[in-house]
């Protein structure tokens, strides 16, 4: 079936770009010619017809859905062992194009704000009976519209089925929890706040993170986590951030936040209790020591410098010697004046003696 530019498929759309291909389809911009709106077109090919029907099961429940950060998916057409799913054509550029163009991590206060406004959506999914996992997430399926606004799309769509077939990859592998990539156990909404985590980790660093895969390799070998420290790749994020993002990306699932209000919970709370040790602007930035006992990194993802190292302010030894000298220097002051006072009491005394006598 041809989808060149220009063509009409199904009577009504009108192809005018492609936009992109994953493992599972291609994504088009099409003009609906009956409506009169452009809208987005997702082409799954060579489908079984066990792909295709719990495709459409999982397109009604998508139908349902109402959500401000979330595209509409109005209909799914099958033409033989192709389907054709229609939502809202999404304008915009997505993250991974933006993070592209500036060629250098985005500032944590930005990313925290993404996020903030990412999480409901991904709430209301998770919150669905029985609940949706977006199982892809990732900065290529956020997009942020011309007014500033984000959307996520690509949510659920028969991924889960899948999975099941060797040929097609519903995933991708940087972002994709463990337990998702070796299919050993059920994808659930934990699997959706390692590939939140993940997103957020490479928006911050500028660095797709180490995939769930090499990790486990790693430490099953007796290596370190490969897992690099985002404090090490971008100073302004704090230790209290690097930690969260570590927890929400730790490989067994039940070490991570519970759900998605949990971990942006725990997120923003590191964002405002903990300063980095560079401020966005980029000056450094007074780091309070109390906050030593808060950090605990796990050990897999322990960087080169511990945290415990980087909090800990360098104190030069002569300024230490100094502070010594000084406190002893005052309590000989006390102890001369302290004589001085007897002295004068005890000529006191002598002289009203003679004085009386
Ligand atoms: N409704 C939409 N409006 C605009 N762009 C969209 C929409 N849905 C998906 N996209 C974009 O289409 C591109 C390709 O999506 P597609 O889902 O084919 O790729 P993928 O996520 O890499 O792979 P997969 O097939 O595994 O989902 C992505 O960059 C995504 O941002």
């Amino acid at each position: 079936m041809s989808l060149g530019v220009g063509s009409v498929l199904l009577g009504r759309y009108q192809i005018l770009r492609l936009i992109g291909q994953g493992g599972m389809g291609t994504v088009y911009a099409a003009f609906d010619q009956q409506l009169n709106h452009q809208v987005a077109i997702k082409y799954f090919r060579g489908q079984d017809a066990t792909f295709q029907s719990n495709l459409q099961r999982e397109a009604q429940i998508l139908a349902r859905l109402r959500h401000p950060s979330l595209p509409r998916v109005y209909d799914l057409q099958r033409v033989g062992d192709a389907a054709f799913l229609i939502m809202d054509l999404i304008e915009g550029e997505n993250l991974d194009t933006l993070l592209f163009q500036r060629g250098a991590a985005f500032e944590p206060d930005v990313v925290l704000a993404w996020a903030k406004a990412l999480a409901p959506a991904l709430s209301y999914l998770h919150y669905q009976t029985p609940p949706v996992i977006h199982r892809d997430i990732k900065p290529q399926n956020i997009i942020r519209t011309p007014d500033g606004q984000l959307i996520l799309v690509d949510f659920g769509l028969a991924k889960q089925w899948a999975s099941s077939n060797q040929s097609v990859v519903a995933y991708t592998l940087a972002y994709a929890a463990l337990e998702q990539i070796q299919a050993t156990s059920p994808v659930n909404q934990r699997s959706d706040v390692y590939s939140f985590a993940a997103t957020l980790y490479h928006l911050l660093t500028n660095c797709e993170p180490a995939d769930a895969l090499t990790r486990a390799s790693s430490l099953i070998n007796g290596q370190p986590d490969p897992l690099v420290n985002p404090v090490n790749l971008n100073p302004a994020v704090s230790p209290a951030m690097a930690a969260v993002l570590a927890q929400a990306m730790a490989l067994p699932a039940h070490e991570r936040p519970a759900s998605i209000d949990q971990f942006i919970q725990q997120l923003q709370q590191s964002f405002y209790n903990q300063p980095s040790l560079m401020s966005s602007a980029g000056q450094p930035t007074i780091v309070q020591r109390p906050a030593v006992a808060t950090i605990v990194l796990p050990t897999a993802t322990k960087p080169a410098l511990s945290a415990q190292q980087i909090l800990q302010p360098q104190v030069p030894p002569q300024q230490i010697t100094y502070q010594e000298k000084s406190e002893s220097s005052l309590n000989l002051e006390q102890l001369w004046t302290f004589l001085m006072v007897l002295l004068f009491l005890v000529g006191l005394m002598v002289w009203i003696t003679n004085a009386m006598n």
